[in-house]
């Protein structure tokens, strides 16, 4: 199952700069874990704000919100998870599973 997720970051404010910094490395770290383990597929910046697009695929809901809530910023993040289905015009076996099974 595919999920577009976004992500927008807000720190707390007088959140110590040290203490940012840690926590943005440990959120750096998780997320290239997750893109190693296959569940996060892409993550894009949206220009100009504090924030990210992301496509995961998760076996389940379940899956996709312990992979989220793992996040160090999790605390500190707005999350919007739109549910996707392949298009049936894509070309691209990766967001199509029916093409890279070779049933369409
Ligand atoms: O900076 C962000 O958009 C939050 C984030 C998620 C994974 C990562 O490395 O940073």
């Amino acid at each position: 199952m595919f999920y577009l997720v976004r992500m927008v970051v807000s720190p707390p404010y007088g959140m110590p700069p040290e203490e940012f910094e840690r926590l943005k490395a440990e959120e750096k770290e998780v997320g290239i874990r997750l893109q190693r383990e296959g569940i996060w597929k892409h993550i894009w910046r949206v220009a100009g704000a504090y924030a990210n697009v992301s496509i995961f695929e998760v076996d389940s809901v379940e899956q996709l919100h312990s992979a989220i809530s793992s996040l160090p910023f999790f605390p500190f993040l707005s999350v919007e998870v739109t549910p996707l289905v392949p298009h049936p015009s894509s070309i691209n076996p990766a967001d199509n599973p029916l093409l890279k099974e070779g049933r369409a």
